[in-house]
């Protein structure tokens, strides 16, 4: 910072010029670094080639496999760069740099003047030098576009091909069966996760992701893509061929040195960097992915992040012993796959092993150790003591010492009570469980969205969030408990009883409106807190709401179940299971005339229609001339029915009868999660109500009500509620204690759970007393009022038609 006297005779102060090359995780953390230490010292201009704020590149896989949405992996929204008086130029590549003058040119014809520039440039994926990688449909996957052209391929086409079994590319292969294509990944290797797992956990590996859905090619050399002008497949050097209309390369990244080479920097593999992570040109410094340090580059952030400090101090002249290097980890971020790597796993002459495999639990767990200390460590199957074992291998650990902490681990503490305070808890972000600590004590953090906040921690994979949470119990004890509550999702503090309060109090009636008074943390809401403010709010005022069917989940959405392969499935309602003539034959006309791939018969004896195409849905419901079957809602799904009394010599009731009654009665019901039917005419029960939502089971003169079983893979059974005599009776206490379901259950909590978090004696309490049941009938009487048959109001509204069904065909 330089002192200048202007014509008035003042002194003002010139900051010193601070432009950043890269918008991405490495060189914004820098920043960030920086303004910890010094915050008005620099005027800092960042130039970014992706047109968006920082995002979290960690989390595309997630959103790639639809756990989260790209506008939840933001890490720096527009207004932080106003906020710190930073001028972002988003969508500008840096193109050229004058180091003489020291300035630097962009795409876009700017200037900008630097008296310290950082080089931020990441990496590029690998895409391999063989005929065809230049056609349509071949794909790296590093940010947002590269997401985006995935997304909106599998909306086209089925058959996809990842070449790399490495973490990127296991990540790209998951996501894109969770958007139904079939996926072929092929490794040049022996087996998968070459650099990160030994044989033995890369076969466990791939067998959970063969049964996940995956296909694997090992030990194939792509020679060539064949296809005209888009990708048709490829060809390996053994002579097979494999079909594929989308190729993911993910055979590893090369950092992006371009724009250092042309400079005239010392550039390797990466672009050469000291301690201080200075370049061959003093003021010029590079960090993150681009950058090489003592022969190494990094693909992962925690690397990253030390970096950063160590440029930050020395930028800022702050004492610092510089960047030592680091030792990583990873994480395969699939879920139902626990997986950890670290250090050196695999064996030579100079390491000893101690190996645990549970071929019961399908758990393995390897330790390297070399020199006698721990080196290296490999997990399958359960990965929770995968950020202690990183402690010892970072710090070396003496394998007694490590064999010690084995034996006095009490099994039912938490591992967080036995890390020291120095230990990392956080490796995306570098934070301590001291930090951690420290944070939770000084600040008074009571929730891991304070935490997260307020320290980084979890903020980037969310791996760690289990320790982070098991930390905040140690350090708070008994406070956690009473001041933690399930809130609805991390866009709000508040929990699914308080916002139902406010909603009444407040006569709130927009989801937007409830996010901007209740104070929602993000603008938009999240996947989570959406569809439950959605039915919320329409079960708190049935007549007034109008349902918002851009917040509901897919299926809902479009009133059809998505099937693997893209097409939909259609069930039309058969109260009760029972059909005619008429319905059967234009079921049959309608399968033959759109090429229904598979007529299936349902476990709640309906008829399914598979592999119809989004566009012919509407055409399909027409010809049907039926109400939907709601196959695909959190609403009354099926009501399954025994032949009963008409038919059955063991019927004591018109089971087949009450059935359709019921099924009639509650059609469209809109639900905390689906609600199933059985209902029986005598107790050998074969519409299976003990495991239905609510079960009905006819005896001579009197019918059983049942309620909270399950079938599915929570086996629950069915709790009696009641005995009544009459058909009247069963649906008056059915809808007493579905409305008391609707109204007290949290949003995707099946009935099963709600019965028993709140217990059934309550449940009986309530629904057995005339006046509560019958204001529960009342209030489930006006929600009834309100519905409108999904399909038909769908083929008679030109918008709804256009937006949902035949903007697909326009494409
Ligand atoms: C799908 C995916 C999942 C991942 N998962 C994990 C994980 O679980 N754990 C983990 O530790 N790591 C993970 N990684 C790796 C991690 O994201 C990277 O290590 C990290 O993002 C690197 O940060 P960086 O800033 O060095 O590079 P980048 O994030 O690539 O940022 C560089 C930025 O600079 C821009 N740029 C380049 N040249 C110019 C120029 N001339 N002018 C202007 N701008 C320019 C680029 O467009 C880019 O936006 C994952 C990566 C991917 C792609
Ligand atoms: N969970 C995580 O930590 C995570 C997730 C995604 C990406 N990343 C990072 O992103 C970067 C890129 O990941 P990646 O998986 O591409 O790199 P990688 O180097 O880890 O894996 C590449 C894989 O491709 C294989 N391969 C190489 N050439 C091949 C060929 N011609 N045909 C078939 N297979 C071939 C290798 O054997 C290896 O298994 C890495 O730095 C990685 O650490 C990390
Ligand atoms: S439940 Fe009883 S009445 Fe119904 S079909 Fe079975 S045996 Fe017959
Ligand atoms: S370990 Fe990835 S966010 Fe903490």
């Amino acid at each position: 910072m330089s002192h200048l006297i202007n014509d008035l005779g003042v002194t003002t102060v010139e900051k010193k010029k601070l432009v950043l090359i890269g918008n991405g995780m490495a060189g914004i953390r820098a920043i960030e670094e920086i303004l910890k230490l010094l915050q008005d010292y620099f005027d800092i201009t960042v130039f970014g080639k992706e047109p968006y704020p920082n995002y979290n590149r960690i989390q595309l896989s997630k959103v790639l496999q639809g756990d989260t949405e790209l506008k939840d992996i933001i890490l720096n929204e527009w207004q932080w760069y106003e906020d710190n008086n930073i001028l972002l130029y988003p969508g500008e590549t840096v193109v050229k740099i004058d180091k003489q003058s020291k300035i630097i040119y962009t795409d876009k014809g700017k200037e900008a003047k630097y008296d310290c520039l950082i080089m931020a440039t990441g990496s590029n994926p690998f895409i391999l030098p063989i005929p065809g990688a230049d056609k349509a449909g071949v794909t790296g996957f590093r940010d947002i576009a590269d997401c985006e052209e995935m997304i909106k391929s599998a909306d086209h086409y089925k058959h996809a091909a990842v070449i790399g079994g490495g973490l990127l590319g296991l990540e790209a292969a998951r996501g894109l069966l969770n958007l139904g294509m079939e996926v072929n990944v092929i490794e040049l290797a022996e087996h998968l996760m070459e650099c990160q797992l030994d044989q033995t956990a890369a076969q466990l590996l791939q067998k959970e992701l063969e049964a996940q859905g995956m296909n694997f090619l090992l030990k194939k050399q792509t020679m060539e893509i064949t296809g005209d002008d888009r990708v048709a497949g490829l060809k390996f050097k053994d002579g097979d061929t494999v079909k594929a209309d989308l190729v993911i390369m993910a055979v590893g990244i090369r950092p992006n040195v371009k724009l250092a080479e042309q400079t005239g920097l010392e550039v390797n593999r990466g672009i050469v960097v000291t301690d201080y992570m200075q370049t061959s040109e003093p003021n010029i410094y590079a960090v993150g992915e681009c950058a090489e340090h003592n022969g190494m580059t990094y693909g992962l952030v925690a690397p990253l992040y030390e970096q950063g400090q160590a440029l930050a101090k020395h930028i800022c002249g702050m004492n610092h012993q510089g960047y030592k290097g680091s030792v990583v980890s990873t994480q395969l971020k699939v879920s139902g796959v626990d997986v950890f790597s670290a250090g050196i796993i695999q064996e030579s002459a100079a390491t000893k092993a101690i190996k645990l495999f549970d071929e019961w639990q399908n758990t393995y767990k390897k330790v390297v150790i070399k020199d006698g200390k721990l080196a290296g460590a490999v997990l399958f199957g359960n990965t929770k003591e995968g950020t202690q074992l990183f402690s010892h291998i970072k710090k070396g650990t003496c394998v007694h010492e490590y064999m010690e902490t084995q034996q006095n681990a009490d099994q039912s503490e938490s591992i967080v009570a036995s890390m020291s305070d120095d230990e990392i808890v956080c490796g995306c972000n570098g934070i301590s469980k001291g930090d951690i600590v420290t944070a939770i004590k000084e600040k008074g953090l009571t929730t891991l969205e304070e935490v997260k906040n307020t320290t980084n921690a979890s903020r980037s994979c969310g791996q760690c969030k289990g320790m982070v949470q098991d930390i905040l119990e140690l350090t708070l004890g008994d406070e956690y408990q009473e001041e933690t509550k399930e809130t609805i999702c991390s866009c709000t503090d508040l929990s699914r009883e308080e916002v139902i309060a406010e909603i009444r109090a407040k006569g709130l009636s927009h989801t937007r409106e409830v996010m901007n008074v209740l104070g929602w943390k993000t603008e938009e809401g999240c996947s989570k807190c959406r569809p439950a403010l959605n039915y919320y709010l329409g079960m708190v005022n049935p007549k007034e709401y109008e349902d918002e069917r851009e917040s509901r989940f897919v299926n809902e959405r479009l009133h059809a179940n998505i099937q693997k392969d893209g097409t939909y499935s259609v069930v039309p309602r058969m109260y009760g299971g029972v059909t005619n003539v008429t319905d059967l034959r234009k079921i049959a006309d309608v399968a033959e005339k759109y090429e229904v791939g598979m007529i299936k018969l349902t476990g709640g004896q309906r008829i399914d229609l598979l592999g119809i195409k989004k566009e012919d849905l509407p055409e399909v419901w027409k010809e049907l001339g039926m109400p939907s079957g709601y196959a695909y809602g959190k609403s009354v799904r099926t009501v399954k029915t025994c032949v009963g009394s008409q038919f059955c010599r063991f019927g004591t009731q018109d089971s087949t009868g009450m059935g359709i009654q019921l099924e009639k009665k509650f059609e469209g019901l809109n639900t905390p999660h689906k609600v199933k039917m059985g209902v029986s005419a005598c107790p050998r029960n074969c519409a299976e109500g003990s495991i239905k939502d609510v079960g009905i089971v006819g005896l001579d003169g009197v019918w059983e009500i049942y309620v909270g079983g399950n079938g599915g893979s929570e086996l629950r059974e069915a709790d009696i509620l009641a005995r009544v005599k009459t058909e009247e009776e069963v649906l008056e206490y059915t809808s007493a204690f579905l409305q008391y379901y609707r109204e007290n259950a949290s949003y995707l909590e099946r009935s099963s759970k709600f019965v028993e978090r709140v217990g059934i004696e309550h449940v009986r309490e309530v629904v057995l007393d005339e006046a509560l049941r019958s204001e529960l009938n009342r209030r489930m009487d006006e929600a009834l009022s309100v519905y409108k048959e999904p399909w038909n109001e769908a083929i008679e509204s030109e918008t709804i038609l256009k937006d949902l069904y035949q903007k697909v065909i326009a494409k």
